[in-house]
Order: structure tokens, then sequence, then C-alpha cells
């Protein structure tokens, strides 16, 4: 390993018991929460470095890796890393209910990627029922857990979820999140490109859904503020809906996003964690049951707190710009949602 990588993960790792360190001076030496976080679909692109990730946060004491198989090598692999959380790796369904019982978050990263040419809708015909047979499992098994839907189409994959934990008895739509910080993580990277700012102070919040034109960059609430002409705004907003293509196209053929995925479902899973443990102003866009336009689900700003969804923010001042996206998305959405409500009752 080069010199400077190895240095930046020993100063990760050292970050990681430091904040351990402060998490007990902070929760007290007895009662730092003991959290348990499953991993459906471990062994993948994104599973793998998710679940290195989870490991390393010192919120996780218990850290389970499931997939349908490949899991026992991810989990020994990862579980030699010196954090908190003890990590066990299930393969196979017989082994699913002990991954998940107990859980406080499950994060769903698992089904098939995007290749080049294909929509996220495409992946419909696989992922929906996969998701709805994992669903199926949560509600059985843990279903007070924070579920984290990383698997696309997110648009119709949470309106499955949903539908399947209503069948169930078991819906909390304070519980259900469709992951779409990637789309946060772009927008800020390419926003602090041409603002010119330190990306590590830049905000932007993304609205919407998690496909091409329904994901809406709300440039005009970025922080710090920037003098951008119409045209640049324009291509940022681009370049943010357009960000899984490109990422699929340069991979040409071996997947989609697994890196940037991994990091962005990590610092989600770390928001849950904190509202969960009581830390105030928790706040994070991700798609849920929502009012704040006519359909039913919507990505925005969304407090969490101790039992989730805590507070589901308005949208703020729009550009006129930012109107008319919102008004285009609509239906795109609106047709997704249906599409996945429609299969869950149908199946
Ligand atoms: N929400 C987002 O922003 C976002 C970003 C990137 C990728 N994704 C989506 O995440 C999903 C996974 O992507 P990837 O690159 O990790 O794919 P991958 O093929 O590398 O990994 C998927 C994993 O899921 C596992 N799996 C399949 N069926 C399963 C089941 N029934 N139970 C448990 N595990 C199962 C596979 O064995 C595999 O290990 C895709 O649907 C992709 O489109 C979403
Ligand atoms: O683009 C994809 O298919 C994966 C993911 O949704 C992404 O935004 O990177």
């Amino acid at each position: 390993m080069k010199a400077s990588l190895l240095r930046s993960v020993r100063s990760a790792v050292s970050r990681s018991s430091a904040s351990n360190h402060l998490l007990r001076r902070s929760f007290g030496t007895e009662s730092v929460p003991e959290r348990k976080v499953t991993v459906l679909g471990a062994a993948g692109g994104i599973g793998q470095p998710l679940s290195l990730l989870m490991k390393l946060n010192p919120l996780v004491s218990r850290l389970a890796l499931y997939d349908i198989a490949g899991t026992p090598g991810v989990a020994a692999d990862v579980g030699h890393v010196n954090t908190r959380s003890e990590v066990t790796g299930y393969a196979g369904e017989e082994q699913l209910a002990k991954a998940l019982e107990g859980s406080d978050v499950v994060i769903i990263p698992a089904g098939v990627p995007r290749k080049p040419g294909m929509t996220r809708d495409d992946l419909f015909n696989i992922n929906a029922g996969i998701v709805k047979s994992l669903c199926t499992a949560i509600a059985k098994y843990c279903p007070n857990a924070l579920v984290n839907m990383i698997s696309n189409p997110v648009n119709s994959t949470v309106p499955i979820a949903a539908e399947v934990f209503k069948k169930a008895g078991t819906y909390d739509e304070r519980k259900l999140f469709g992951v779409t910080t990637l789309d946060v993580v772009r927008a800020k990277t390419f926003y602090a490109g041409k603002a010119n700012a330190p990306v590590s102070e830049v905000n932007v919040p993304v609205i919407g859904g998690h496909a091409g034109i329904t994901i809406l960059p709300l440039f005009s609430q970025a922080t710090p503020k920037a003098n951008l002409s119409d045209d640049t705004i324009l291509a940022l907003t681009k370049r943010t809906q357009d960000g899984g293509t490109e990422v699929v196209e340069a991979k040409a053929g071996k997947g989609s996003a697994t890196l940037s995925m991994a990091y962005a479902g990590a610092l989600f899973a770390d928001a849950c964690l904190k509202g969960l443990n009581g830390v105030p102003d928790v706040v994070e866009c991700t798609f849920v049951q929502s009012t704040v336009t006519e359909l039913p689900f919507f990505a925005s700003k969304v407090k969490l707190g101790k039992n989730g969804v805590e507070q589901v923010l308005d949208l703020g001042t729009l550009s006129d710009f930012e109107k008319e996206g919102l008004e285009k998305l609509k239906p795109e959405l609106k047709a997704s949602i249906e599409k996945g409500i429609q299969f869950a009752n149908a199946n």
C-alpha cells in the first residue's frame, strides 16, 4: 500500500477510535447505545465498501452482513478491522432471520445494477421481487428497524416496501427511506467546482426522486452563495441528474456507482443512527412518504429523530427554473410510484 494511502487509512481508524472515546464521554461510559445494523446485499459492489464504512462507524455495536452468497468471506475480512462493532456474516435465505433479528437499521443495496443504455426502471423486473422478499422478512424479523433503501429503481422500490409493510401490518412511514444521498453528494461536488468554494462547506438540497429528471437539485438554495449564470446552473442540474449514467458509461458494462454510493449510504445510515440516539438537528434529503407535494412519496429535507422521520421539511423558495423542473418531474415520479404499488399488490 502506498505510504500516503496507509497514512489516511490509519488516520481514519484513529479518528474512529477518537470518536469512540468522545462518544463514551458524551453518553457516559456505561451508556453508549447498542445499535445493530444489517446490510442486505453485503457481498456486492456497494455492499462490501459500505460494510467496511459501517465497521468504521463507532455508533454501530453489531454489524450483520447478509447476501445470497459470499458473506462469510466479507465478514471475516471486515471483522478484522479493530473498531467497536462485532461482525457476523450470513449467507442464504435460511440465515436471513438471524441477520435481521434485533436490527435497528437495515440497509438494502441488494439487486442488479445498470449497464450502459439501461434506465433504472429497466431494473424493475428483477429488483422489485428481491426488494419485496427482503421487506417481507424485515416485517417479520425486525419490524421496528429503520429501512434504508438503495436498490433501484428507488422511485418504485420504496413504494413496494411500503405496501409490503402495510400488508404485514407493520408500516410506520417514519421508518422507510429511499437513499438519495448520492445525488446530494454529487450536487455538492459539482457545485463546489463551479462556485470555487471549499467542498466541505457546500450544501445543496436535492428534491424529487432518484432517476433522471426526477432528481432536482436546488442550486438556488446552495450555500455558500455564488453568482452562477443560468447556463452554469442548467449544466450543473443536468450533470447531477445524469451523474449515475456518467458512472455507468465510464464503467462500460462493469456496473454502476459503488464506491461513491457506499460513501453516501454510510453518511445516510450514520444520520439515521444519530437521530435514533437523540442527536438534535439531524437533517438529510431522503425519499419518504410525504405531503409536501400531491405525490405520496417525495425526496426533500427531512429531520431525523428517535423514531426515524421527525419532520418532513418544506421545499423553501424555488427559482422559476426549479419550479418548472418540479412540475416536469411529477408525472414520471407519479408513474414510478404507482408501478411499485401495483406490483406489490398484484404479486
Ligand atoms: N440509491 C442509489 O443512489 C444507488 C446508487 C448506486 C447503485 N444503486 C443500486 O444498488 C443496487 C446494487 O448495486 P451494486 O453495484 O452493489 O450491485 P452488485 O451486483 O455488485 O451487488 C448486488 C448484491 O446483491 C446481492 N443480492 C441479489 N439478490 C439478493 C437477495 N435476494 N438477497 C440479498 N442479496 C441479494 C447479490 O448477490 C450481490 O452481491 C442496484 O440496484 C443499483 O442500481 C443505487
Ligand atoms: O445510476 C445508477 O444506475 C446507479 C445509481 O442510481 C446512481 O445514481 O449512481
